[in-house]
């Protein structure tokens, strides 16, 4: 499939910001095959998209959600984590079927492409519906089997198994399966050493909470000595590559290993504000050298997967609770919420507008009120942009939503089925 969008204006921020006004992008398959001021004469589209007062930017990558959780959507609001999860949450997951989890997360993909989300790295249990809405959405998934508990069992085991066999690499890689031990305190020490044996086994990820709250910080102090990252450190969880949502509690030390071991650490800054669980120390990570991406969580804890509320509040937050304007500067939030996402995938050639990336994509309408005018395009995406200034979006050289309307999910349709099993 060859795509052509025209006389769009694009925004490249690998390094220095880089604006090109009015260019032709060319896509070819999985990849942005040429930007140039003219059009390419033998490059022959399939499809054309007028890209008149648009700004082309790379898409976000959510990079901590748990898809099917729109259906608890307002859940528990008002509690702190443990009360959240373990009076509210747990008890109605409990009750999720397959279906529960398939619908759910198409609902929240819709949510999540309507905003501009073009990839998500997910954790969840029933994971193989997840993959399947994954998959049938169009977007751009790392999907973790969630698992805890006292002892991994051949029943687990077996289940992990089959997903990652089924899913893993699908797509030319547009969806990978990783592994999904909750957190240190719903899972014991065997059990997430047994883990590891099975993500090296499988060559997958790793994708876990750590040092979410104070509570699980006194926790692991208590039970075993050290503190929750230096406690997976010592597991060996760092040899592999491990997806750490929340580090919110962490100690210079937990920072050094952090960085030195590159993790990548999933800043949640709204669902941690929500469950009062702290402020990451995401500019002293982002400081030494570490990776930090951000994600929504669940929209539970959120309450939307709204990616352009995340970047705003993690700019916002770290400047106020450090008294620092200069802090998490725009630039760099923009790179933590689009481009850092290729930590997650693996994937060096995504995250920026340039010929021979992977053309996960969005254009944002800036013919509205609140963009104009535009002095400073990084700002204005930063601090001013919403989720409905999302016109376009595409994943791997694949319309996923044109002029706000979603190609690969019928909205009405998913509205019935949602109705039927809530109901
Ligand atoms: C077993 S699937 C994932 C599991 O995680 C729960 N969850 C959602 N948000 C959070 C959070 O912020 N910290 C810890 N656990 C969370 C979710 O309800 C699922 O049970
Ligand atoms: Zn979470």
């Amino acid at each position: 499939m060859k795509i052509l969008i025209r006389n769009v204006d694009i925004i490249q921020y690998d390094e220095e910001v880089k604006i090109q006004k009015s260019v032709f992008v060319g896509i070819e398959n999985d990849q942005i095959k040429f930007i140039s001021k003219n059009i390419l004469e033998n490059f022959a589209a399939d499809y054309e998209i007028d890209g008149k007062d648009k700004l082309m930017m790379p898409g976000f990558v959510n990079s901590h959600t748990h898809l099917p959780m729109s259906l608890l959507r307002n859940v528990g609001s008002d509690t702190s984590l443990m009360d959240w999860l373990y009076n509210h949450i747990f008890p109605r997951e409990k009750n999720m079927s397959n279906q529960h989890i398939y619908y759910g997360s198409l609902l929240t993909l819709a949510e999540m492409i309507k905003c501009g989300t073009t990839g998500i790295n997910d954790m969840y249990f029933l994971a193989e519906d997840v993959c399947k809405a994954a998959y049938d959405s169009g977007i751009r998934g790392s999907l973790g089997v969630s698992i805890n508990g006292d002892v991994l069992k051949d029943d687990m085991k077996r289940e992990i198994r089959d997903i990652h066999q089924k899913y893993n690499g699908i797509d030319g890689g547009r969806i990978q399966v990783a592994i999904a031990p909750h957190a240190m305190y719903t899972c014991s020490r065997e059990f997430l050493i047994d883990s590891l044996h099975l993500a090296k086994e499988l060559n997958a990820n790793i994708h876990t909470h750590i040092a979410e709250t104070k509570t699980e910080y006194d926790y692991s102090i208590e039970k075993y000595g050290v503190s929750p990252v230096k406690y997976f450190d010592e597991l060996g969880y760092f040899d592999l590559k491990v997806m750490a949502a929340h580090c919110v509690h962490l100690n210079d030390e937990d920072i050094k290993i952090l960085s030195d071991k590159k993790v990548i650490c999933l800043h949640n800054p709204t669902s941690n504000l929500k469950l009062a669980s702290g402020f990451s120390p995401i500019q002293k990570i982002h400081a030494s050298g570490g990776i930090v991406t951000i994600g929504t969580d669940g929209c539970a804890s959120n309450n939307n997967v709204n990616m352009f509320e995340e970047m705003h509040i993690t700019s916002l937050i770290h400047k106020g609770y450090n008294m620092d304007p200069t802090l998490i500067k725009a630039h760099d939030v923009l790179k933590m919420a689009t481009q850092n996402g290729k930590h997650i995938f693996g994937i060096d050639n995504m995250g920026d507008i340039k010929e021979g990336y992977k053309a996960d994509l969005i254009l944002i309408d800036m013919k509205k009120p609140h963009l104009y005018p535009n002095f400073d395009t990084v700002s204005n995406l930063v601090y001013s942009a919403q989720g409905s200034d999302v016109d376009t979006v595409i994943v791997n050289g694949k319309i996923l939503m044109e002029k706000g309307e979603l190609k690969t999910i019928d909205l009405e349709k998913l509205y019935f089925e949602i109705d039927k099993i809530i109901s």
